[in-house]
C-alpha cells in the first residue's frame, strides 16, 4: 500500500496542501516548527485514527477552525482507493473509504498498515508492557484475521468481570461469565504467542545488523503463570482480585520481555541502542508483514535518520529499500538524509511554515 497523493486541510500548521509523493523515498525537509511533523502525524491519522503527539483532537485542527480533513488516494494493485477522514472539534468523525461512509476506523486501518519510528519511540522498550503488547497486537491485527474481534470480545467480558468486582459480587456471578473469558483469553493468547515466536527471528537478523554486539533473546509471557490454566488461575485469584477490584492475571498483562546478556535491554542499552533496536523491531514487523500476507506498509520516520551516524543511516537506508516500501522522512537539512536516497523513485519536498512544495525529483 502506497499513498498516491495526500491532501491535509486545517491540519496543524498546515491550512492546505497537496503532496503526491513518490512510491519510495519522501524527504520532508524544512526549519524547526515549519510542519514536516505534522505531516507524518497526517498520514499516522489515517492509519491509525489518532495522532501520535496527543489523544486531543483539538490540538491537531487548526488554531481558528472547526475541523481538519484529509484525503489520500491509496493504490492497491493495478487500482487506486480514495479515504478521506475528517474531525471536529465537538468530537464528529466521518470517514469515507471508496466514496462511501465507513463506520470504523479499523477499516481504514486495515488497508493503511503504517509503522512509525521515533525519537521517543524507544519508550516501547522502557515503557510499561501495554506498549509491547500493543507491538504484538499491531501485528495480528493485520495478520490474523480472527485477532481484532477476539480482542474486542476480550475487552468487553474482562470490563464486565472487572464490573462485578467492583461491587463485590460473589464467584459463582463471576462463575458464569469466567469459562467465556478464558476461552476466547486463551485464543488471543495463542495468536500473540504464535506472532512473539514468528517475529523474534526477523528482529534477531535485522539486529544482527544495527547492534551486532549483541545478541537479543525474546520471551513471551502471556500474562499469568505457565504452568496454569487461566480458568484456574482465575478461580484461585478471585479473592484478591476482590480486594484489588480488578483481574489480575490474564492476557491483558500479556507482553514481550527482550534481553541481552542476561539483562532486560532497558537496563543494559544506551538510549541510542534502544532506539536502533526499536527501529529493528519496527522494520521486522513490515518486513514480516509482507512476508506473509504480501501487504507493504508505510514507514514514517521523524528526525530520527538525523541520529544515527553514517553506517546505521546507510544500514536504515538498505533495510528501507529492500522493503521497497513507501517512506516518509523528516529532517531539519536534506545533507542529513543523503545517503537516504538510494533508490530512484525518491521526491524531496521543502516545509516552511506550513506550506509544501515539492522542490526537486532525487536522483
Ligand atoms: N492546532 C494548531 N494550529 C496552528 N498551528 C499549530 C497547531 N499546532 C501546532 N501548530 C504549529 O505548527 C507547527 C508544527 O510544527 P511541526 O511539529 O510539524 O514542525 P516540525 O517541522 O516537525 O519541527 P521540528 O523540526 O522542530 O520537529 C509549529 O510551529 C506549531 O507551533
Amino acid at each position: 500500500m502506497a499513498l498516491l497523493n495526500l491532501q491535509l486541510k486545517d491540519f496543524r500548521n498546515i491550512r492546505h496542501a497537496r503532496l503526491v509523493p513518490a512510491a519510495g523515498i519522501n524527504l520532508l525537509v524544512g526549519p524547526n516548527g515549519s510542519g514536516k511533523t505534522s505531516v507524518l502525524e497526517a498520514i499516522h491519522y489515517l492509519g491509525f485514527g489518532r495522532s501520535f503527539r496527543t489523544h486531543l483532537t483539538g490540538r491537531v485542527i487548526q488554531q481558528g477552525e472547526q475541523a481538519f480533513t484529509l484525503f489520500a488516494r491509496l493504490q492497491r494493485d493495478d487500482d487506486s482507493l480514495p479515504v478521506g477522514l475528517s474531525k471536529t472539534r465537538s468530537g464528529d468523525t466521518r470517514l469515507k473509504v471508496a466514496g462511501r461512509a465507513a463506520e470504523r476506523l479499523a477499516d481504514l486501518a486495515h488497508i493503511l498498515p503504517i509503522q512509525l519510528i521515533h525519537p521517543e519511540g524507544y519508550n516501547l522498550l522502557t515503557g510499561g508492557p501495554k506498549l509491547r503488547r500493543a507491538y504484538l497486537d499491531w501485528g495480528l491485527f493485520y495478520s490474523h484475521a480472527g485477532f481484532f474481534s477476539a480482542w474486542g470480545r476480550f475487552r468487553r467480558l474482562l470490563k464486565q468481570r472487572n464490573a462485578l468486582l467492583r461491587q463485590q459480587r460473589p464467584y459463582r456471578e463471576l462463575g458464569y461469565w469466567d469459562p467465556q473469558l478464558v476461552a476466547v483469553g486463551e485464543e488471543l493468547s495463542s495468536f500473540r504467542q504464535h506472532y512473539a515466536e514468528a517475529i523474534a527471528p526477523v528482529i534477531k537478523t535485522i539486529a544482527a545488523d544495527f547492534l551486532p554486539e549483541y545478541d537479543f533473546s525474546f520471551d513471551f509471557f502471556r500474562g499469568w503463570d505457565r504452568q496454569a490454566e487461566l480458568a484456574r488461575v482465575l478461580e484461585q485469584g478471585f479473592e484478591r482480585d476482590l480486594g484489588l477490584g480488578y483481574t489480575q492475571s490474564g492476557p491483558h498483562k500479556a507482553e514481550i520481555r527482550i534481553k541481552a546478556r542476561g539483562m532486560p535491554v532497558q537496563d543494559l542499552l544506551s538510549r541510542g541502542q534502544l532506539k536502533l533496536l526499536v527501529c529493528a523491531m519496527r522494520l521486522a514487523q513490515g518486513l514480516y508483514l509482507k512476508s506473509e500476507s504480501g501487504q507493504d506498509c508505510i514507514f514514517l520516520i521523524d528526525d530520527f535518520a538525523s541520529e544515527l551516524d553514517e553506517q546505521k543511516r546507510g544500514l536504515l537506508a538498505a533495510r528501507l529499500n529492500e522493503l521497497g516500501a513507501q517512506v516518509f522522512i523528516s529532517a531539519i537539512d536534506v545533507a542529513q538524509l543523503s545517503q537516504m536516497i538510494t533508490r530512484d523513485n525518491s521526491k524531496l519536498f521543502h516545509v516552511k511554515q506550513g506550506e509544501i512544495t515539492e522542490t526537486q525529483e532525487c536522483e
